[in-house]
């Protein structure tokens, strides 16, 4: 059984490796491929083919995918926890010191000078990029997952105070969190109290505009914001007039809207927090070695829309079902599969929301008599997706 993969936006290719020689991968396949494998492609304007079974993010955030339309298609959506935390970790820890020191503007200024005085000059003209130091400056983190932990850990290790604020922390992630990181229950502390503030959330309708005029409103003056996470978690015209008052002293984000673009105290990347060759790579690494597991064993792991479920197969064919959480499910599964005189060698169902994802082994080398049962399920109302895995 050979699998198709469309990809898009370079996916690192050493990494697609992972999927090994049952698949095929291409760019510009159009036609209904079993996955995608995407980095930050707005799917939200096109329709999932029918086909499709998977979409594997390349990376953290998975706003750019329609999530509930592909959960109601039974298309299970995965991202890459953690692959690239550090690259991220690493371009905010710069953007703390670029905003300390202003070496963006030195730079510019210094290439203005011209002449055989230019060292001259220099000296003469340096103290207007005077800046500060971060050893001792509090320092705020809002999100304390793969990235904003590493980010808490480092900033106390540079010598910052450092608060942290995530109402949702997983305790794996709280194990790896410095106790010297003070965590608040109140996101209003981090805006009271830190000369530097990074947010490392997903957007999401309760993370959007985490920055609105009330948050400036809390914070006392010259206070650096640091956006890696995603442009719309900041209020812009909010932000503007902070930075009118003296309240934000600089901007750094990775997310340009024209409105963002060549002003004095706002610096902008071109969405490169990820790009780092190792953090390509590890995306495309872990993005591939989920597809494959998901493809050829149906086990889900690091999924956003269905739970991690995993069994090893013994028999020789499964079938996995994408159904409805509905009562009685697992019964009415159960008694269709005895209906046609098929043994149930394991089976596992796990839920999450409204939808659920069912492993059904069967103790049945018959393929026809699996394939018959496999189209019942399909004539379901009640599933929405049906696969034969043959061992
Ligand atoms: N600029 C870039 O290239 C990149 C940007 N990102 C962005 O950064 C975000 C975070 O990435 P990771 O740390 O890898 O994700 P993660 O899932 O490991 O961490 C996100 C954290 O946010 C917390 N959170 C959720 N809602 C919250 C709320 N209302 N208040 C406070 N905390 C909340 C969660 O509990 C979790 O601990 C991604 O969703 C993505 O949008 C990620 C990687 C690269
Ligand atoms: O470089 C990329 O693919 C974007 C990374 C990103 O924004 C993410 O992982 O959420």
């Amino acid at each position: 059984m050979v699998y198709t993969v469309k990809t898009y936006n370079n996916i690192n290719k050493i990494g697609l490796r992972e999927l090994g020689n049952g698949f095929q991968i291409d760019g510009e396949l159009k036609e209904n491929p079993d996955a995608y494998i995407i980095r930050s492609e707005n799917l939200h304007e096109t329709e999932l083919p029918s086909n499709l079974k998977a979409i594997a993010r390349a990376g953290a955030g998975t706003n750019n995918i329609p999530i509930d339309a592909a959960t109601a298609q039974g298309v299970v959506v995965f991202n890459t926890p953690g692959a690239n935390a550090n690259a991220v970790k690493e371009a905010v820890i710069a953007s703390t010191l670029l905003s300390a020191r202003d070496y963006i503007a030195a730079n510019k200024w210094t290439n203005t000078l011209t002449g055989d005085d230019v060292p001259k000059q220099v000296e003469a003209g340096k103290k207007q990029f005077a800046g500060s130091e971060i050893l001792g400056k509090t320092f705020g983190v809002i999100g304390l997952g793969a990235i904003g932990a590493r980010i808490a850990n480092d900033a106390y290790r540079l010598g910052m105070k450092v608060y942290g604020y995530d109402p949702y922390v997983s305790i794996e992630t709280a194990w790896n969190i410095s106790s010297h990181v003070r965590r608040v229950n109140d996101i209003k502390e981090i805006f009271t109290n830190c000369d530097y503030i990074t947010i490392h959330v997903p957007l999401t309708d309760e993370t959007k505009n985490t920055f609105d005029r009330a948050a400036f409103d809390l914070m006392g003056k010259d206070v650096t914001i640091i956006n890696f996470a995603r442009g719309e978690l900041v209020d812009n015209a909010a932000l503007f007039d902070a930075i009118e008052t003296g309240v934000v002293k600089r901007y750094i984000t990775d997310f340009g809207t024209e409105d963002l673009l060549n002003k004095d105290k706002i610096t902008v990347f071109p969405h490169v927090g990820g790009s780092t060759a190792e953090a390509e790579l590890n995306c495309a690494i872990m993005a591939g070695q989920t597809i494959r597991r998901f493809m050829e064993t149906g086990e889900i792991v690091n999924s956003v829309n269905f739970p991690n479920v995993k069994q090893a197969l013994s028999a020789p064919f499964r079938i996995t079902l994408i159904n409805k959480n509905v009562p009685n499910i697992v019964a009415r599964i159960s008694t269709r599969v005895s209906d046609n005189g098929i043994n149930i060698s394991n089976i596992i169902n796990r839920s999450k929301g409204d939808f659920a994802y069912t492993l059904l082994d069967l103790d049945e080398a018959d393929a026809a008599k699996v394939q018959a049962l496999a189209d019942e399920f399909e004539a379901s109302d009640n599933i929405v997706k049906v696969r034969i895995i043959k061992k």
